[in-house]
């Protein structure tokens, strides 16, 4: 058996009529079928509904946003219209992330190899290990309730945390190419979904059967034939009593020679869901993201994880700062700590259990905090006291993860 890769998780977003669904079902078909033929080398892939409003899917989800969340209900319940309702669904159903991830990583990632094998596996034991090589994900028709929700970034960060994720970018090839400015619209929402996920993108030119890609990829492998089609745009608009030209014209020309950039960073592939042509080739450009991902994401992805962790240790660090300074106040102002007024005890009898054995290791000092009263009344002892207090307080924060207010609460019942 080949040592087995992740499962790489395909998102597909794309305007509502570019024919996402029917994409999923095409390519959930065709990998049923690569495991129908060699079921010993491919499994079937997994396959996530996170459209709450679909009404039917005509593939068999995984797990399914309906099986947690009644979007009609929601929509009831919080009295919504149908775009509120499908994003309170998905805020419920990010909600349960954790879970979603537990059982993808249950389901979908290699096991590890037993630490020693004193037999070989059985056959069927290869057969029972195998995992999908693709996570398949749909996503609501309304593309701009998942691409700019919070939920839809809490969902794909969760993904590709895990898993090598890429976005399949559907677009309606004949719709699309109807004119360069419906083009130009195009292009621009998946450059601003691009850079909102910073995650590898494939544009997927739908429906070729009706009208082939070619002058789609033209367009954007060569910046000259865009500006003749938009010459010829303009004419015919002219021509129609349209107006055509002017700012429209000029903006269009200047935006094509600026996303020249961008295009470079695409996969592009054309396919017909409706015949399957061009299914393989999108794989293949799957394959092709997958290592992209592991080269120029995933180590983007770990310093945006290791910038928030600094950021959380600076706010800490802050905390015990503006907690020391509060502590000096209020021992100033209640006469205890280092401004304890010497003379009668707070307490005589202890209260609590915890009382008790407080005042115990207060009479022991031989640990626990450093008076400074008792040691030293110069500013080496207040040193010596802050510099205790500040261990213990950070070590308490730790200890309570990041609860300022128990740590305090340690730290004052310390001071007594
Ligand atoms: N000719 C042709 N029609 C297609 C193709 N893919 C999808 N369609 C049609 O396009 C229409 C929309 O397809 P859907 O798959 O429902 O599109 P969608 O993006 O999921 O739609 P929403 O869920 O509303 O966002 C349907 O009538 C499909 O039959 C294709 O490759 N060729």
């Amino acid at each position: 058996m080949a040592t087995q890769k992740p499962p790489v998780a395909i998102v597909c977003v794309g305007m509502a009529g570019s024919g996402k669904t029917t994409f999923m079902q095409r390519i959930n078909a065709h990998l049923h079928s690569a495991h129908t033929s060699s079921p010993a080398t491919t499994a079937p892939p997994y396959v996530l509904n996170l459209d709450p409003a679909v009404r039917s899917v005509p593939f068999d989800p995984n797990i399914d946003i309906r099986d947690s969340v009644n979007y009609k209900e929601v929509m009831k319940q919080y009295n919504l219209g149908p775009n509120g309702g499908i994003l309170t669904s998905l805020n419920l159903f990010a909600t349960k992330i954790d879970q979603v991830l537990g059982i993808l990583e249950k389901r979908c990632l290699p096991k590890p190899p037993p630490p020693q094998q004193a037999q070989p596996a059985p056959a069927t034991e290869e057969k029972q290990t195998q995992v999908p090589s693709y996570i398949l994900v749909d996503t609501p028709g309304q593309i701009e309730v998942f691409v700019w929700s919070a939920s839809g970034e809490i969902l794909l960060s969760s993904f590709a945390s895990t898993f090598p994720t890429v976005l399949a970018y559907i677009i309606d090839t004949p719709r699309s190419t109807e004119n360069t400015s419906t083009f130009m619209s195009n292009m621009l929402y998946a450059i601003s979904i691009l850079y909102k996920t910073k995650l590898p993108m494939i544009l997927v030119f739908n429906k070729t059967d009706v009208k082939a890609e070619t002058e789609a990829v033209e367009w954007m492998r060569d910046f000259e034939s865009f500006q003749a089609a938009l010459r010829n745009d303009e004419q015919r608009e002219q021509a129609g009593g349209e107006g055509g030209g002017g700012y429209m014209g000029s903006l269009l020309n200047s935006m094509s020679l600026v996303l020249e950039e961008f295009y470079n960073a695409l996969s592009v592939v054309g396919v017909s869901s409706m015949t399957g042509e061009g299914v393989e080739g999108f794989f293949e450009a799957v394959e092709g993201k997958r290592g992209e991902f592991e080269r120029e994401y995933r180590p983007e992805l770990e310093r945006r994880v290791r910038e928030a962790g600094e950021r959380r240790e600076e706010v800490r660090n802050g905390e015990v700062e503006r907690l020391m300074r509060d502590m000096e106040v209020s021992s100033k102002t209640k006469g205890t700590g280092k401004y304890k007024r010497s003379g009668k005890p707070p307490k005589d009898e202890p209260e609590t259990v915890s009382e008790a054995e407080e005042m115990e290791d207060d009479d022991n000092d031989d640990e626990g905090i450093v008076d400074p009263d008792e040691e030293d009344d110069g500013e080496g002892g207040r040193e010596t006291f802050d510099q205790g207090l500040k261990t213990r307080y950070e070590k308490a924060l730790k200890e309570s993860g990041g609860d300022v207010g128990a740590a305090a609460r340690y730290i004052q019942s310390s001071q007594r």
